[in-house]
């Protein structure tokens, strides 16, 4: 692996300023929006309106992490609006294969995501249905928790099984992410990593970005 790429959450952005706060992530690799619905996680943050207007004004790909319930009825139309990726939870789909299919066909990347306590080996055998793998590392709803490191094996096993599959699959995680963290995450074979508090609890998000990738960078 010789990547690291760093992808802020607006989570701990300036809702009351959204534009101006992508700027101030200008050096990273992707752009993370969170979308909550009150129901698969106990918070609720924007939806199809806000990520079309960000979509409109951001120069970084958008990564839109879907933890909204019936995701097989939901996340198509985020995918139609020209995002780059579209990540649902697996424990909110019915049908991951044929989700997956459609987020592709829609146009985005399909990206699949797992609870903490949800076994990634169920889902070994549908990962050429996916361009990218994300692997929660806090339980969802909230920035700000602490990184689990009870999640370390589970990368560790999905690096093995991504690499084993000769595909391009990126290895995702999010939650926790910091100076103290990341390179454990990076060692353990994650190589997409998203932080939102460490990133704009900085004065400096930019050069923020730039320690966490070099810190990641150190793994390989
Ligand atoms: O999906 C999320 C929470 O469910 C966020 O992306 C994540 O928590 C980022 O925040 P932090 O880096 O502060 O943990
Ligand atoms: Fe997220």
């Amino acid at each position: 692996m010789s990547t690291a790429r760093i992808h802020p959450s607006i989570l701990s952005a300036d809702f009351a300023n959204l534009e101006r706060e992508l700027q101030r992530i200008h050096t990273a690799d992707g752009v993370h929006v969170d979308v909550m619905d009150n129901h698969f996680v106990p918070n609720l943050t924007l939806g199809k309106p806000v990520v079309e207007a960000l979509h409109k004004v951001s120069e970084l790909p958008i990564d839109v992490h879907l933890m909204i319930e019936d995701a097989d009825r939901w996340a198509p139309e985020y995918a139609q609006l020209g995002v780059d990726s579209v990540t649902f939870h697996v424990e909110a789909s019915a049908a991951p294969i044929r989700l997956a299919r459609e987020l592709r066909a829609a146009g985005s990347k399909a990206a699949m995501a797992l609870r903490p306590a949800t076994s990634v080996e169920p889902y070994l055998d549908m990962l050429g249905e996916l361009d990218m793998l994300l692997l929660m590392t806090v339980e969802p709803g909230f920035g700000g928790q602490k990184f689990l490191d009870l999640v370390l094996p589970k990368i560790r096993r999905a690096r093995a099984a991504i690499d084993g599959s000769g595909k391009p699959i990126a290895l995702q995680i999010d939650g926790g992410v910091s100076r103290d963290t990341i390179l454990r995450a990076a060692e353990a074979g994650a190589d997409v990593f998203v932080a939102g508090s460490a990133v704009y609890a900085s004065p400096e998000p930019s050069v923020e970005i730039d320690v966490l990738r070099n810190l990641a960078l150190g793994a390989h």
